[in-house]
């Protein structure tokens, strides 16, 4: 018996450290803090506030993140397609999407940007038009469920983040129910849509995304993801911010925008 149960504990130690191959040792995956949504939000305003970055800025880093973490996760050769569907919310994680989009379509894909409401801000006008500049298309009109299964390899899932607040409005039923049936591989930018930022899914029917970009640190849905890929990405923290909210960020390796988690 006791060989036995000294057995199972090598078997899951191993099992554990080979599914932990990636960017960050189990020691410090576990040691890592998941945000809740008032953590989350109050880093972003002392980002903003109180060391003065911009929202174009860290956009563009978290975005930028993304493209990067797309590619190391499903190179375009290993998808049935390298037409991207890029669903962009009304706020900054779409904006995320938005510029997601821009530099996907620099490398093998071709990004085509589903972006129903949309605001005044310059921001987001300027990453439209960046967008409609280099030939992707932003569309306002909801693409078909059986089109989106033909047409596309992968899905950017960039509806909401974490000031997201459950149940998902009526106006964004149509695409959360694209989502919710398609089989194609969904990344998700930050929280999975339709997801509480804390408790993760609402319900069976709910996103189940096959990867998954966390931005800044993971938020406490992440600990709900099941047989996901999972990165950390949006390089910008400064140290003494990371330590005030005890973040314990996995280390990236040189100069990478993203860390893979597991
Ligand atoms: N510090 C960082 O990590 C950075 C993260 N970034 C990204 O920004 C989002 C958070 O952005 P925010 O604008 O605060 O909110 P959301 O994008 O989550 O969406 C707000 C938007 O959504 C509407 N909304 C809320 N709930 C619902 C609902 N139930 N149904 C429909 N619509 C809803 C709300 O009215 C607003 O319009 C973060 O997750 C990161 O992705 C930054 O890019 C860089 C800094
Ligand atoms: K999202």
């Amino acid at each position: 018996m006791v060989q036995m149960q000294k057995c199972l504990r090598t078997v899951s130690k191993v099992f554990s450290y080979s599914t932990r191959s990636f960017g960050t040792s189990l020691a410090q995956f576990n040691k890592m803090k998941f945000l809740n949504q008032q953590e989350a939000i109050s880093v972003d305003e002392e980002l903003f506030n109180d060391y003065k970055f911009s929202v174009d800025q860290l956009m563009e880093l978290a975005g930028l993140s993304c493209a990067h973490a797309i590619v190391d996760a499903y190179s375009s050769c290993s998808l049935k397609s390298t037409k991207v569907l890029i669903c962009c919310g009304p706020g900054n994680n779409g904006g995320d999407g938005l510029v997601a989009a821009r530099h996907l379509c620099l490398t093998n894909y071709e990004p085509y940007v589903y972006y129903p409401k949309r605001t005044e801000r310059e921001l987001f006008k300027n990453l439209q038009h960046q967008a409609e500049s280099m030939g992707i298309t932003v569309s306002t009109k909801c693409p078909d469920a059986a089109w989106v299964e033909n047409e596309f390899g992968l899905i950017v899932d960039a509806l909401f983040g974490f000031s997201f607040q459950p149940p998902v409005r009526e106006s964004f039923v149509p695409i959360m129910t694209v989502l919710q049936k398609s089989a194609l591989p969904i990344v998700s930018i930050d929280i999975p849509s339709g997801w509480h930022v804390e408790q993760g899914p609402q319900s069976e029917c709910d996103i189940k995304p096959a990867c998954l970009v966390s931005l800044t640190a993971p938020k406490l849905c992440a600990k709900h993801l099941a047989n996901a890929k999972h990165y950390l990405g949006g390089r910008f923290v400064p140290k003494r911010l990371e330590e005030k909210y005890a973040m314990d960020l996995p280390t990236y390796k040189g100069f990478d925008l993203f860390v893979r988690l597991n």
